[in-house]
């Protein structure tokens, strides 16, 4: 397999059959720490030092839509003796925004539209958000109608409950809020961001309605808050309230950590094909819930060892099916879907009807793409049964601009003895760039033992 990175991505890429995965990965860095941090130190007091910022489609509109609001940034590399870090300075607004009008395109980055919304509808403005077509079909109905009842000034100008959307300046009377939880955490994420905004002279509490889903994303929410400052008292996962008088302050200088969901790759490489294969930037300090990623695995079988930042996985001989309820890792869950490919029975992944409103209908695709290779699967509202076949078929996987049904599908062409032998093809892999631009790079480091 030759290297690859984003800007020089083919329209397809052949993985030749892999017998044995070894070796260590520095994971680029979280997107849900980076954009969220990245949005917090504009709104703080003070200038913010970003380490290790992920540098992806997803933080590239966030950043680009802070310059486009007049936030004043500066990016450069400083090299410590091992690596080369990323360092962004962020000059903090003090909870204003300097350009009062602005379209800005927001690609298909859920972790930028959404607490943006929110920021710019409480901030007041005349605002323009769009992004790339899946964008316009990725629900945001529940966060508008959240903040509009408060009096913020939100409209579609496509079809209702969707991007794109025009903000215009609001008369905020916001005391209680609701949300419903059940389609996004990202809807809650958003006006916990902006809560301590609206608290100026009173507390602001926000409950949920219904069940919250994806919650361990919360948790990431309140620690980065508290980071910058703001504490947030927590009634369950029912209500969230913001004391008055907290400002966002800059904590200097903020260190994000590698991404749990692109650790799931190699993790799951480990287990399925030989290992060790450990990744850098993750580990039991980790503040991200997909690192509980880990634990479907063992239970999967493999061998998992973990140090305060980083985590290594090895087989331990066949995988063993899984039936689990995913909720609180959905992203790493795909990951489990191909892994149930080697195990000895069926695997079923429950409660994971949000697959179905993120980057394509990922149990919709995961389903297509998984019969490809041989196996057999039923789907349902808010669930994947796999049962693997015998053999891996070789086949030409799909992937609907969908990162990571490129990133899981590279993992079928691991384990050449349960396969017959052909490449894998996949198909414009170039979609990787919207959270791991060099992933197909990192992936051949650890592949050994190629079929060619
Ligand atoms: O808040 C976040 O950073 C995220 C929350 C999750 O979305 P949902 O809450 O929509 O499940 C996750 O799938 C997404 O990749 C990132
Ligand atoms: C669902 C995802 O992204 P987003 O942040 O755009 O929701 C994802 O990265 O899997």
């Amino acid at each position: 397999m030759t290297q690859h990175t984003a800007k020089h991505y083919p329209q397809h890429i052949d993985l030749h059959p892999v017998m044995h995965v070894q070796g260590t990965v520095r994971l680029p860095g979280s997107k849900s720490i980076s954009n969220r941090i990245l949005l917090l130190a504009a709104l703080a007091k003070g200038e913010t030092k970003i380490i290790d910022l992920l540098a992806s489609d997803d933080t590239l509109v966030m950043l680009g839509a802070l310059r486009a609001l007049g936030v004043d940034w500066r990016q450069e590399e400083q090299k410590d003796p091992h690596t080369l870090h990323q360092v962004h300075h962020v000059k903090g607004c003090g909870g204003e925004l300097p350009n009062k009008k602005a379209d800005l395109f927001m690609g298909n980055a859920g972790t930028a539209i959404r607490p943006l919304t929110a920021a710019l509808a409480v901030i007041g403005g005349d605002y323009t958000l769009h992004g790339v077509a899946r964008m316009h079909e990725r629900p945001i109905g529940d966060l508008v109608d959240a903040l509009n009842e408060v009096g913020a000034h939100i409209s579609y100008t496509g079809q209702p409950g969707f991007p794109p959307l025009h903000i215009r300046s609001g008369q905020f009377k916001a005391e209680r809020l609701s949300v419903r939880g059940n389609v996004s955490s990202q809807f809650l994420t958003a006006l916990l961001m902006v809560a301590p905004l609206m608290a100026r002279e009173h507390a602001v509490s926000i409950d949920v309605v219904g069940e919250l889903i994806s919650k361990p994303y919360i948790e990431i929410t309140l620690n980065l808050m508290r980071r910058f400052g703001v504490q947030v008292e927590q009634d369950g996962w029912q209500s969230f309230t913001v004391q008055p008088g907290q400002q966002y302050q800059s904590p200097g200088t903020i260190h994000v950590e590698g991404d749990a969901s692109s650790a799931s790759y190699f993790l799951a490489a480990g287990a399925i094909a030989g290992g060790p294969v450990r990744v850098e930037g993750v580990g039991r300090d980790s503040i991200q819930g997909d690192v509980r990623f880990v634990a479907a695995l063992e239970l999967m079988g493999a061998t998992i060892s973990m140090g305060d930042n980083w985590i290594e996985a090895s087989s331990n001989g066949k995988l063993k099916p899984i039936d689990a309820d995913f909720n609180h890792i959905p992203d790493a869950a795909m990951t489990i879907a191909i892994a149930a490919l080697y195990a000895d029975g069926t695997s079923t992944l429950r409660n994971i009807a949000s697959w179905r409103v993120k980057e394509t209908d990922r149990i919709a695709a995961m389903a297509t793409e998984l019969r490809k290779l041989g196996a057999e699967v039923e789907e349902g509202a808010d669930y994947l049964r796999v049962t693997p076949p015998a053999v891996i078929a070789a086949a030409t996987i799909d992937t609907y601009d969908d990162h990571r049904m490129a990133m899981c599908f590279s993992l079928a062409s691991l384990d050449g003895a349960a396969r017959r032998g052909n490449t894998m093809r996949i198909n414009d892999p170039k979609c990787v760039a919207k959270t791991f631009p060099d992933y197909f790079a990192a992936f051949a480091g650890i592949a050994h033992d190629q079929l060619i």
